[in-house]
C-alpha cells in the first residue's frame, strides 16, 4: 500500500484560505502554486502531494479515493456524491450563506415557479421542503442574469457582501443555508492511514480554534 498522502485542492477563495491552514499544520508546497501551470504539487513532506483541482471536482476525487483528503465549500458537498467521505472539520473559512434571491421589488407570480441555480439538487430539496412547486433550471454562473432576462422568477446562490445581487438589480430573500468550507476525508482511507492522517487533521483543528480565538 503506497504512504502518500494525496490532499485535493480548488483554487480561488478556499485556496487562499487554506494555505494558511495547512502551513500551520507544517503542510508547505514546495513551489508557489499560483505561479505555476502544474496540477500536481510537492510539499515539504516526501509522502504528502497536493492536487489542484476545480472546486466542484475536489469531493470527486475524494469519494473516489484518488486523493486521500480534501478541502470543498458545504455548497458543493451538499450537491456532490458523499457517500464514501467523512467531513471531519469546519474549517470556518469562505463563510457565506446560500439564499434565493430575485428582482428587487418584483412579487412572486401566482404559479410553478422558475428557478435558476448551480446547485439544483439543494434548490429542488429546499423548494420540496417548502411545499413550493418549483422546476429548477441548472447554470453553471452567472446566475444573477437569468431572472433579469426572464429565465428564471428566482436564483439560489451563494451570498456574502450582497454586492453582486445589489450590482445586478437582486435582492437576497430566503436564507438557506450557512456555508464554509470543510475538510473531508476518503472513509477508507481514514482506517487504512489513520496513523498519517489523524495527526495533521489534529493540527488543522487547532489551528481552526487559533483562527477563531483571534
Ligand atoms: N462570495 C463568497 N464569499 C465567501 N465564500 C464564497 C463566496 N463565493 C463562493 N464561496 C465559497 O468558495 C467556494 C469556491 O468558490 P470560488 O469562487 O473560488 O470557485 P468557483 O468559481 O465557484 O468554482 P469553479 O469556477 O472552479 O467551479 C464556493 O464553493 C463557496 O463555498
Ligand atoms: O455577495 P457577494 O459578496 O457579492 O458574493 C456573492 C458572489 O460570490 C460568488 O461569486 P465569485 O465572486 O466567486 O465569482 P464566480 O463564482 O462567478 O467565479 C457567488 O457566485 C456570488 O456571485
Amino acid at each position: 500500500m503506497s504512504n502518500t498522502l494525496t490532499i485535493a485542492l480548488s483554487k480561488g477563495r478556499i485556496f487562499d484560505e487554506t494555505l494558511p491552514l495547512l502551513e500551520k499544520a507544517n503542510i508547505i508546497p514546495a513551489e508557489d502554486i499560483h505561479k505555476s501551470r502544474k496540477l500536481i504539487f510537492d510539499t515539504n513532506h516526501d509522502n504528502i502531494k497536493l492536487v489542484v483541482l476545480r472546486a466542484t471536482d475536489v469531493a470527486t476525487y475524494v469519494e473516489h479515493g484518488v486523493a486521500d483528503f480534501g478541502v470543498a465549500g458545504k455548497d458543493v458537498l451538499m450537491e456532490a456524491s458523499t457517500k464514501n467521505l467523512y467531513e471531519l472539520v469546519d474549517l470556518k473559512i469562505a463563510k457565506c450563506r446560500l439564499m434565493t434571491a430575485g428582482v428587487v421589488g418584483e412579487a412572486l407570480p401566482a404559479r410553478r415557479l422558475k428557478v435558476a441555480s448551480k446547485f439544483t439538487k439543494t434548490a429542488k430539496a429546499y423548494f420540496a421542503e417548502q411545499g413550493i412547486q418549483a422546476d429548477v433550471i441548472k447554470l453553471y454562473g452567472a446566475m444573477e442574469l437569468a431572472p433579469i432576462m426572464g429565465l428564471a422568477d428566482l436564483i439560489v446562490d451563494i451570498v456574502d457582501t450582497g454586492n453582486t445581487l445589489k450590482a445586478n438589480g437582486l435582492e437576497p430573500r430566503d436564507f438557506i443555508a450557512d456555508i464554509s468550507s470543510r475538510l473531508v476525508v476518503n472513509k477508507a482511507a481514514y482506517k487504512t492511514k489513520y496513523a498519517q492522517i489523524e495527526p495533521i487533521i489534529e493540527m488543522l483543528r487547532r489551528a481552526v480554534d487559533n483562527n477563531e480565538d483571534k
